[in-house]
């Protein structure tokens, strides 16, 4: 048995080493990169079902003779479950329910595929969780409704303040009744209340535009979205231009109307972050912003997207996928297997480049170096297109900018983004391709 007066110093020694070991795991702690951030997405819930269809309109949409919504609610819940399972992802950042006309589901479907999908994962308190209305299906009581279940912020289809060019649109609403809705939604959204309108319609003019767009300015809220009109094949608006009974306007007088609407929304403070998009008070749609980031995120419904990592199936890469276009299809497909996933595909380093550069230049911080690397983690923006002659004549000409904070077209660049990817395209495969030879 040791002498009793080697006990104390040994003890002491053992806690005075013990305080040592914690104090070099301290230091250790400190020094290792911070914890991993949970795995999040975005989610996208696609309502397929409208009153009438628009004139122009080629979305996945249908218009129902009988609508079974509980059978709706109950297949769009069950396909959450299984998808944010699949993608092992423990937080959503953001919900957006499109469509279709998502103001025409019931407050109660939206609450509850919202608990569904706060069961699932964690879905902050103030997360973004954005509803499409149209004007016709969206009074007061129903906006506070959607208000009620959740919903914090409201994405308003006007289109146009002009009642012939709604009408020519396949519009069931009045310009006036656009407004009420955006007069109720500013109450019960404020601060969070954002409008679409479309430009570049059959008849119209630059002033007639610019008209429009102004009145608009008077009374909108923080953000507003633009876009030209794509003639869709397949739509009667389509088939009307072809048969020669509409006149397009001209491409340069589209141009113009976007750059009037730009310079109209900069003058009265809007930032435009993004090509169609244009936010004051830092109201930018987090939903949205995603996307162009090239975050993850799961689309449910029919016909829905998404892009995410299948991690429940030991899988590392992404994959773009799509639900089964046609509604009854859709269901029947939830109710066997718990999704309705039509197609697979999955994503080389390549394409998933390809497209955080498509995406990210259509903002206006564009791509970032830090944004870049957590995809190509041995291409640098500097490695891919500090060398090109190309760009370099995109930068000469004021177009683009490549510098200490990354790639981002200018206030010029933005408005010609199609034809500036090209080249951007071209050299993104071409330094790809050299680098992954064989041999380098
Ligand atoms: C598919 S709709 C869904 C929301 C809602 N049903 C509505 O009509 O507002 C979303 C937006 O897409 C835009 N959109 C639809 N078809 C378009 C087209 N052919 N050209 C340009 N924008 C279009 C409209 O501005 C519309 O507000
Ligand atoms: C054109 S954007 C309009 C966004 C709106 N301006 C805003 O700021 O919130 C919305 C439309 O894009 C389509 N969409 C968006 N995300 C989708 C996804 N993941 N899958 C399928 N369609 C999607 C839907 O048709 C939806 O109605
Ligand atoms: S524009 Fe909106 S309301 Fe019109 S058909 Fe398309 S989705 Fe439906």
């Amino acid at each position: 048995m040791a002498a009793p007066g080697w006990r104390r110093p040994r003890a002491r020694l053992a806690a005075a080493l013990r305080c040592v070991r914690a104090a070099r795991n301290w230091k250790h702690r400190a020094q290792r990169p911070p914890r991993a951030e949970p795995v999040q997405a975005a989610l996208y819930v696609h309502w397929p079902y409208c009153q009438k269809r628009c004139s122009y309109c080629n979305f996945n949409k249908y218009i129902p003779r009988g609508l079974d919504e509980e059978s709706m609610r109950s297949c769009l819940t069950r396909e959450a479950q299984t998808l944010i399972r699949l993608s092992r992802v423990q937080r959503i950042s953001s919900v957006f329910f499109g469509g279709g006309t998502p103001s025409l589901a019931s407050p109660f479907t939206i609450a509850t595929v919202l608990e569904t999908v706060s069961r699932c994962a964690h879905l902050a308190a103030d997360a973004e969780i954005t509803l499409e209305a149209n004007p016709t299906s969206a009074g007061a009581s129903r906006l506070a409704g959607f208000r009620a279940s959740g919903v914090n912020r409201l994405s308003i289809g006007i289109q146009s303040l002009d009642n012939a060019e709604l009408r020519l649109l396949g519009r069931n609403h009045t310009a006036a009744e656009a407004l009420g809705t955006l007069e109720e939604a500013k109450k019960l959204f404020p601060g969070r209340t954002s409008v679409d309108l479309i430009f570049g319609l059959p008849g119209q003019s630059v002033s007639s535009w610019a008209g429009g767009l102004e009145e608009l300015l008077q009374l909108c809220d923080d953000h507003v979205s633009l876009y030209q009109l794509t003639l869709e094949r397949g739509t009667s608006l389509f088939k009307q231009v072809q048969q020669g009974s509409l006149p397009m306007p001209k491409q340069e007088v589209v141009a113009e109307m976007y750059e009037s609407a730009r310079e109209m929304l900069r003058d009265v403070g809007f930032r435009q972050y993004e090509v169609s998009n244009f936010a004051r008070n830092g109201a930018l749609s987090t939903h949205n912003l995603s996307y162009w980031q090239g975050s993850q995120y799961i689309g449910i419904g029919p016909g829905a997207h998404g892009r995410f990592v299948p991690r429940a199936h030991g899988e590392s890469l992404r994959e773009a996928r799509i639900q089964t276009l046609e509604p009854d299809s859709w269901m029947k497909e939830v109710l066997a297997c718990g999704h309705g996933t039509r197609k697979r595909t999955v994503l080389s380093q390549l394409e998933v480049l390809e497209e955080v550069l498509v995406l990210g230049l259509r903002t206006d911080i564009g791509i970032t170096h830090q944004h870049w690397e957590q995809f190509a983690t041995s291409l640098s923006l500097w490695d891919m297109f500090g060398s090109s002659e190309e760009v370099k004549e995109l930068e000469d000409q004021g177009l683009l900018l490549l510098d200490n904070r990354g790639l981002r077209c200018s206030w010029k660049g933005l408005a010609l983004l199609d034809s500036l990817l090209l080249t951007l395209l071209n050299q993104l495969q071409q330094s790809w391709a050299d680098r992954t030879a064989p041999g380098t």
